[in-house]
């Protein structure tokens, strides 16, 4: 029916669409005959005047327009109609059926690189994240630190020696590590392998050293997010709180976090973790997660 009234007006009316284009945008005004204008009898047009195109061009009845276009169905009122016969109707009268594929592919599966200063609150938000989201695993990284009172093997890090630390760099395990003050911290390949073949997304937490390190290697096809505090005040007094440095320990990780703050630059995002207020800090996260998985187009992590 559509199509019907749209073949009609263009037939009954004088609105020909090559008529109206002509008309508005004229640039054979005072110049040279073109030869699209010249007619077979190479009579020169007048660019002001209509094409004169056969009435069949734009009928309805004529024989090429039938073969192409859909039978002609009444289409029910929406305002009455039954949904499905509405359904129906529409399909028949586009001479197509509505497919129920999705129309949008299966999201990649996301690396997302956190990190930030020492005791900005990397652990803390990443166990909340944890709590809170699905099909998305923590890269358990390994040390050769101790452990402190109260992690779990496996859980908080694979704690290995110095020499087993060794032969996995040797043995080329490791997507990235690094010597962080005097212990080794590294990212295991095969967890991540596995995890994303299941579909999973990818967290890695590592120290702003890790971090410049994996923008190297992976470039835009990993989510790189800055954890910050409020300020430096707010920072140091979060680090004292937490009772796990020496004095010395603690002198070196803060004047590392005031220098630290200057690589934010190269994140793809910044979240402030401010002062209680941690499950604002991880809705933050969560909303930069969903952003990238309605990217249209989508970061590509090959491992
Ligand atoms: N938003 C917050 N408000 C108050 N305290 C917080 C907040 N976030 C984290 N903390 C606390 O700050 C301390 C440091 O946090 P956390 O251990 O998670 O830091 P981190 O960035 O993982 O440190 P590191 O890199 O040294 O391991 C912890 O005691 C944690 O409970």
């Amino acid at each position: 029916m559509l199509l019907r009234r749209l073949c009609s007006s263009l037939t009954k009316s004088n609105t020909n669409p090559l008529f109206l284009h002509r008309k508005s945008v004229n640039p054979f005004v005072n110049s040279s005959p073109n030869p699209q204008f010249l007619t077979s009898s190479s009579k020169t047009l007048n660019p002001l005047r209509p094409i004169s195109l056969p009435r069949s061009f734009f009928s309805c009845n004529s024989p090429m327009g039938d073969a192409r276009r859909p039978a002609v169905v009444p289409i029910p009122s929406p305002e009455t109609a039954d949904r499905a016969e509405l359904f129906r109707a529409l399909e028949a009268s586009l001479g197509t059926s509505f497919s129920s594929a999705p129309l949008v592919p299966e999201n990649n599966p996301l690396v997302i690189v956190i990190s930030g200063p020492s005791g900005v609150g990397k652990d803390a938000v990443i166990k909340k994240l944890r709590e809170v989201r699905e099909n998305i695993h923590f890269v358990v990284t390994a040390t050769s630190r101790a452990m402190r009172p109260g992690e779990i093997d496996g859980k908080d890090y694979f704690f290995v020696s110095k020499d087993e630390f060794l032969k996995m760099i040797q043995d080329n395990e490791l997507l990235e590590y690094a010597l962080v003050y005097g212990d080794y911290k590294g990212v295991p390949k095969k967890q991540i392998r596995e995890e994303m073949a299941k579909g999973n997304d990818i967290v890695l937490r590592v120290d702003i050293q890790g971090a410049a390190t994996l923008r190297k290697i992976l470039g835009g096809s990993a989510v790189f997010i800055f954890l910050v505090a409020e300020s430096e005040e707010a920072l140091v007094k979060r680090l004292i709180g937490r009772k796990t440095e020496t004095k010395e320990d603690l002198l070196v990780r803060v004047a590392t976090a005031k220098e630290e703050v200057k690589h934010m630059s190269n994140f793809d995002y910044v979240v402030v973790n401010k002062e209680g207020d941690l499950n604002g800090a991880v809705k933050l996260v969560e909303s930069v997660i969903d952003a990238e998985k309605a990217k249209v187009h989508q970061r590509n992590f090959v491992i």
